[in-house]
């Protein structure tokens, strides 16, 4: 069957599984609250124990949803996958696996980052099979038959039982990160029909937003949860699938597929003017997007120049209006917010793995206090507090969280005391508050040579450092790309640089615009992806331009250089 096209206001079938297709702005979470909203009101199968899920991808993406249904959110569970995976399955079940993979289910509370330990590596035959350190983070797991095996990105050899070793020694000790709740919940459903029944009875509806982002073992998972009973809607946009590195799969979208599903597509973009999403229709092929409101605004404009600079100029040209940018990297994202240079040579990194010193107690300390400040600054204090308090010496009542907020206070007023100084002047302000304990530093007297690591803590600058925070549930004016999924703006300036550590190449990265290859190339689908946040005003801004990109984007864009 073909696919019907549907608005964000339209009503369909609430007993069929359905598939929508749209572009960006198209009014696909518009239409989902409406569709949430229908089936509440309609449906004879829902009740207080019987709830719609609604999964979304971010915590963010909850929150919209969640505000926007109002009162009607006591019948629905908006959650990410992960969040509802863990809460209902995973968390009340787990003792059900635990023994076949040696999991202290009893001290697990809630998932975590996998941060890499050398010592658990150490202890597995990983490094003599020639695995590097840096490749741990690309652990996925996968689906074989009726059971999940570990696996490496990018590697063809069964690594399984060695990964499975390292990944036992976390879970020993109540540790579970988050790509395994996918494959635990997998494992439990499919060795538990008692917990299969309990969920569809608890859900019988099931939705899902971003679908284009799922990981293959999500699909499977619904596709398990689907069999009978309950109704699978699945809605999203091929085209902004941006999380390959997770695991997701561009071409799953398109592949899934339920009994009787019905398809549907939306070709209308509510949110940009009709100048922008020209420009939008010239990168992808599948979607010809219309503006049903026909909005008139002002010609894209690519900005030659740095960075920094063309932010201000972007300003001036809208007399101060708020102007988002949105930056591929962590690292240039956090350049921006604080208004720092960086060389396109230089490579994203998290604090944990920037920060050298050698005496893991005295990092500890400072790799916590440099994140703690840096949320705060951000006014994300419930995770600058939880960061910080345990570290400071218990002088309160409340788990040490009171003293770090008095001291995340102190350390923000002071902030331009030390940000621009070396890493020395934070150490020795911390040691003088007295609530931490720091392992000293020898500081080298009279011709003395300087031990390395006081040599690296005299010669590391505060703000270097801080650039390798990465902000977790960024909302910020200046966020990654990543992080701006979902969201619009009405004024926006996408930073195209040289790709993680690489110079920028013209040919390489702005062939986005120069030869679009939506379905083939990620990068391509994440610079679609931030362009398509612009409501009202788009910028792109690049270090140069040859003279054949600029008769080639003279076409649908201004330009303009900075001095
Ligand atoms: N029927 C409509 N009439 C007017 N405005 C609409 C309509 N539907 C959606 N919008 C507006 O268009 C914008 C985009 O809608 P929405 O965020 O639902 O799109 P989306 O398809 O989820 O976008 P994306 O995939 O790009 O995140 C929002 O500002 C929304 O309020």
């Amino acid at each position: 069957m073909g696919m019907q096209l549907v608005k964000s206001d339209s009503k369909i079938d609430i007993e069929k599984h359905f598939k929508i297709t749209a572009g960006p702005g198209a009014g696909k979470t518009k239409f989902l609250i409406n569709h949430l909203k229908n089936v509440l009101h309609n449906s004879t199968r829902l009740g207080r124990s019987r709830k719609i899920a609604c999964i979304t991808y971010t915590n963010v993406g909850v929150e919209t949803i969640v505000q926007r249904l109002g009162d009607d959110v006591d019948y629905v569970e908006v959650s990410t996958i992960h969040s509802f995976l863990f809460t209902h399955i995973v968390k009340p079940y787990l003792h059900l696996i635990s023994g076949k993979y040696e999991i202290n289910h009893l001290k697990v509370d809630s998932p975590y980052e996998h941060i890499f330990s050398n010592g658990y590596f150490r202890k597995t035959d990983l490094s003599m099979k020639n695995i590097q350190e840096q490749e741990m983070k690309k652990i996925f797991w996968f689906i074989e038959g009726d059971s999940c095996k570990l696996h490496i990105r990018d590697r063809k050899s069964d690594f399984h039982k060695s990964l499975l070793k390292y990944k036992k020694m976390f879970w020993e000790k109540g540790i579970i990160h988050y790509e395994d709740v996918l494959a635990f919940a997998w494992e439990i459903l499919n060795s538990s029909t008692e917990t299969l029944r309990i969920i569809r009875s608890k859900f019988p509806y099931f939705f899902i937003d971003e679908f284009q982002d799922t990981n293959p073992i999500q699909a499977k998972i619904v596709k398990l949860i689907a069999e009978k009973e309950i109704v699978v809607g699945v809605i999203g946009d091929k085209a902004q699938s941006i999380y390959e590195f997770q695991g997701a799969d561009v071409k799953q979208f398109d592949n899934f597929t339920l009994p009787e599903m019905v398809l549907y597509k939306m070709e209308d973009n509510h949110r940009s003017t009709e100048s922008i999403i020209n420009l939008l229709n010239g990168i992808r092929k599948d979607i010809i997007q219309r503006s049903p409101d026909k909005i008139v605004g002002n010609s894209p404009c690519i900005i030659v120049g740095d960075p920094l600079r063309a932010l201000k100029y972007v300003q001036e040209v809208l007399d101060n209006e708020e102007v988002t940018t949105l930056s591929y990297s962590n690292l240039m994202a956090n350049s921006v917010r604080n208004n720092k240079d960086y060389k396109d040579e230089q490579k994203w990194m998290l604090i944990d793995e920037a920060f050298v010193d050698s005496n893991p107690d005295r990092r500890k300390v400072l790799i916590s206090v440099i994140k703690s400040i840096e949320y705060a600054r951000l006014n994300h204090y419930k995770d600058a507090i939880k960061e910080l308090s345990r570290h400071v010496r218990l002088t309160d009542d409340h788990n040490g969280q009171k003293t770090a907020l008095i001291l995340i206070k102190m350390l923000l007023n002071e902030y331009s005391d030390f940000s621009d100084k070396s890493l020395w002047t934070i150490y020795c302000k911390l040691n003088e508050t007295g609530f931490f304990n720091i392992p000293k530093i020898r500081e080298s007297k009279g011709d003395k040579a300087p031990s390395l690591i006081e040599e690296y803590y005299k010669n590391t600058i505060y703000s270097s450092i801080a650039l390798h925070v990465k902000i977790t549930e960024d909302d910020s004016l200046h966020r990654t790309i990543h992080k701006a999924k979902g969201s619009e703006f009405n004024n926006v300036m996408v930073i195209v640089k040289g790709k993680d550590g690489h110079k920028y190449n013209e040919e390489r990265d702005l062939s986005f615009l120069l030869k679009p290859d939506i379905d083939g190339n990620e990068d391509h689908r994440v610079n679609y992806v931030a362009c398509s946040r612009a409501k009202k005003n788009l910028y792109i801004c690049v270090p140069g331009i040859s003279e054949k990109a600029k008769n080639v984007l003279s076409k649908m864009c201004l330009i303009h250089y900075i001095q």
